[in-house]
């Protein structure tokens, strides 16, 4: 069986005594790790203070984003050495909004991923295509293009130990859910190519997240989905106590 993820991504909201508030009040509320994991990705200059607050808790830290070089004269970057140091746990690669913003390519999410596990961070690696590709039925082979790219070149164990968050972009930030079954068809995909790619054992163990627009009077039925093994949640997850509902649905 897999281990439901449930991951709030804050994005670039909340000022550090409100981040730690939120530590404060969902640390103690969210289920137990044996049941499900709980992670809030955070801004960087959060990270220090909150894996100090979250010790002794379920609850993990991760960074949206990192630079897949050790150290370096990269002005503004951050290292996965410098993450792992901190305590980070996990971290975001690949975000729809770096792609479109930052000019994250499948090349650097490929390389960040192989960094990541180089410094035993686990990543989130994220995937999903506009409403134009899904109109002209690109979606598939979109994802599979992106799955393929950002795993090149792991281990089978490192394969297993990913987690792939399938965020349709049109469906991020805008209400617009993908139904739960069109959320579940992508990632039947993306397991049947990951067992394609790397093993049957590696596609059975990848841990799946849907992701855009996600709430918890939506998730229970997501997270009931054969290939869902999880959320990447923006919006509804800056309110602790929606974030709660949310990491509960996980454990259910
Ligand atoms: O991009 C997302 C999470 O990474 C999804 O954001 P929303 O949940 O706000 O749609």
């Amino acid at each position: 069986m897999r281990k439901n993820v449930i991951a709030g991504n804050w994005k670039m909201n909340k000022v550090l005594s409100e981040a730690e508030q939120f530590v404060e009040e969902t640390k103690t509320r969210i289920p137990s790790e044996e049941k499900a994991e709980s992670i809030v990705c955070a801004p960087f200059p959060f990270l220090p203070v909150l894996v100090e607050k979250a010790k002794g808790s379920d609850l993990k830290v991760a960074a949206q984003n990192m630079h897949y070089e050790d150290n370096g004269a990269f002005t503004g970057e951050v290292s996965p050495v410098m993450l792992k140091d901190l305590g980070v746990t996990h971290v975001v690669l690949g975000h729809s909004e770096r792609r479109e913003y930052f000019a994250e390519t499948d090349e650097t999410v490929n390389k960040k991923a192989h960094a990541a596990f180089n410094h035993n961070l686990t990543p989130i690696i994220c995937v999903g295509e506009t409403l134009e590709q899904r109109e002209n039925n690109e979606t598939m082979n979109h994802v599979e293009a992106q799955v393929k790219q950002a795993l090149s070149g792991l281990t089978e164990e490192q394969v297993k130990a990913s987690i792939i968050a399938y965020e349709p972009i049109w469906a991020i930030g805008t209400g617009k859910t993908a139904t739960s079954e069109q959320a579940n068809e992508v990632c039947t995909h993306i397991r049947n190519v990951v067992k394609q790619f790397s093993s049957e054992e590696a596609g059975e163990a990848i841990r799946l997240q849907y992701g855009g627009s996600v709430k918890p009077a939506n998730v229970d039925e997501l997270l009931s989905q054969s290939d869902i093994d999880g959320a990447l949640v923006g919006g509804a997850s800056l309110e602790a106590d929606s974030f709660v509902q949310l990491a509960e649905a996980g454990a259910k």
